[in-house]
């Protein structure tokens, strides 16, 4: 662990420390008018001066009659989105960073002799992004999150992202270490790459990769990987995971022991809500075990479902390698006498790929995901329009997430080593179902079913997830060298931010059956209620 003289520990002494909780995901007001979960203010406690009690968790109850709800909102939406520090627990004293893109230049600016130039390269700590920018006239509006119901404007500002003037880290003495869980994803190997990069130009030199997820701190004869520009450089080119990915095995106290066995000040999780679930458990381990770790966490998913983030890394790529099962399926069944051309996308709880590749392919008559329910039969059931689109155009081209539809199927218990529940086949069942309907009705109809699975995130990132990841993976070490730990790296409103992990994985996001860009999707197939 590093313990330079600057960078003495000292405990604060019987420092609380409390996160919060958010009840809701949303905290809109017609999606969470229980109640929130409120911190309140820093408050100074009698007989111990280094001593802040960070924050307190109590529910707020918001009565929109008392005229300063808003501020008391407001007040509650800034420390929960306040980012966990190490100063929290340790009194440490900053130094200045050691980033600097130009050799001889320091924070105070060039000393190379060279004329003085402004060089407006960090981030100030206080520096905000704005996470909405709609004010929504009425809570009726497509897509409004109204706090209350006169759906009145109010700010949510989060953490800005990159690089700060001072660090509370020695550099040489950093050991960084990185791990990649859960599912593939398009653009682990680019996060890597750009976290050892980014890693290397502050100074650090011992910098070492976690083998097959969390499972790499605990099971005996996976070792650590040293990790250098020279050994990350070209893993990009090529998809999945340098280091290996893994689902289960969340033994917090085990992997902490591992981190404390292994003298890791750094820890960088790529994963998703699953990872970042872990990632929060570890980060609060650490804290308890009195250990100067930063956590920080880069949110990887295909499925797009991490709240506050505009997207994932990873899911511009499965939507592009989607489009092509669609476009095979399109040209399939447009060639076929009554083809019927039906495509089955991952997306496990969330329909984001389903919705965004209907989107982008324009060859999609039907979009079926899980947060819209739907009936197969009866005259306004799938099957009745799929006839109709027959009769009408000669053939069709449906589109379903793998989650959609599991009401309508046998439910089981199962899951997989991480708890995420085995889902139903929906998309054979619907191929089934197609099958047998026009077999029933009498109508000649040539079923095409393209499931491409595994295809669409086992591949190299497409340019913008590549650029998306170099931003993310960058912003991580920054983050941690800021001292934060706990926090996620993201893309919130087309800025980058840090957001603690405590928010982001209240719930996962789903498509809001009242966005416009379902309304878009729905446009564009021109599908009907199916209800
Ligand atoms: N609630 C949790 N607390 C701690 N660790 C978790 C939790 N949920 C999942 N994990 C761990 O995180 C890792 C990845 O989770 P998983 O759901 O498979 O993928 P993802 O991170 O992509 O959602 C697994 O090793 C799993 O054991
Ligand atoms: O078969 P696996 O490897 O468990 O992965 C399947 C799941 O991975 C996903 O693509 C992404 O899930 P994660 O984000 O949890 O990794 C889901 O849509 C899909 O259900
Ligand atoms: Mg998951």
């Amino acid at each position: 662990m590093s313990s330079s003289p600057a960078m003495a520990i000292a405990f604060k002494a019987s420092t609380s420390y409390f996160t919060a909780q958010q009840l809701c995901g949303h905290s809109t007001w017609d999606q969470c008018q229980n109640g929130f979960t409120h911190l309140n203010e820093r408050k100074s406690r009698k007989g111990s001066a280094a001593l802040h009690v960070r924050a307190i968790s109590r529910n707020l109850d918001l009565d929109f009659s008392d005229p300063s709800w808003k501020q008391k909102y407001q007040e509650d939406w800034d420390m929960r989105f306040s980012l966990p520090h190490i100063t929290d627990i340790f009194d440490l004293k900053p130094r200045l960073t050691s980033f600097s893109l130009k050799k001889n230049r320091t924070p105070l600016g060039d000393n190379d002799g060279s004329s003085p130039d402004m060089w407006n390269g960090y981030v100030n700590k206080d520096d905000r992004a704005l996470l909405k920018v709609i004010k929504y006239a009425s809570p009726t509006s497509a897509g409004s999150e109204c706090i209350d119901p006169d759906c009145s404007w109010v700010e949510h500002w989060v953490h800005r992202a990159g690089p700060r003037k001072e660090i509370y880290y020695e550099p040489e003495e950093v050991k960084a270490a990185i791990v990649t869980c859960g599912g593939l994803c398009p653009g682990l190997n680019d996060v890597i790459r750009q976290i050892v990069f980014t890693l290397e130009i502050y100074g650090v030199k011992n910098i070492v990769g976690i083998q097959f997820g969390y499972r790499g701190f605990f099971e005996k004869g996976l070792k650590e990987m040293p990790l250098s520009r020279d050994v990350v450089e070209n893993i990009n080119l090529s998809g999945g995971s340098f280091l290996g990915v893994s689902r289960g095995g969340a033994k917090t106290s085990e992997i902490v022991d591992s981190i404390q066995a292994r003298r890791i000040d750094m820890l960088f999780v790529i994963g998703g809500n699953g990872s970042h679930a872990g990632a929060k458990a570890i980060h609060e381990e650490c804290r308890k075990r009195k250990l100067k770790v930063s956590v920080v966490a880069v949110p990887k998913t295909i499925d797009n479902d991490i709240l506050f983030m505009d997207k994932t890394f990873g899911f511009d790529t499965a939507v592009e390698e989607a489009q092509r099962a669609i476009n095979s399926a399109y040209i399939e069944a447009r060639s076929a006498y009554h083809g019927v051309g039906l495509v089955k996308l991952m997306g496990r709880s969330t329909g984001f790929i389903a919705m965004h590749a209907s989107l982008s392919s324009g060859q999609i008559d039907v979009c079926l995901i899980p947060e819209i329910s739907f009936t197969l039969d009866g005259e306004r059931g799938v099957l009745a329009h799929l006839e109709h689109l027959l009769k009408t155009k000669g053939f069709c081209v449906v589109c379903v997430a793998e989650g959609a539809g599991q009401d309508l199927l046998q439910k089981s218990n199962a899951t997989d080593a991480s708890g995420n529940v085995i889902l139903s086949d929906f998309g054979v069942h619907m191929q089934q179902k197609i099958k047998k309907h026009f077999k029933d009705i009498g109508v000649l109809a040539d079923i095409k079913y393209i499931d491409p699975t595994y295809m669409v995130r086992a591949c190299r990132a497409n340019a913008s997830d590549a650029i998306l990841c170099t931003v993310l993976g960058q912003n991580a070490v920054h983050g941690a060298f800021a001292g934060f730990s706990g926090i996620t790296s993201g893309i919130c409103n087309t800025h980058y931010a840090y957001l603690p992990i405590t928010e982001v994985i209240t719930t996962p996001k789903h498509v809001n059956p009242n966005s416009r860009m379902w309304h878009r999707c729905l446009t564009s197939t021109g599908q009907p209620d199916f209800d």
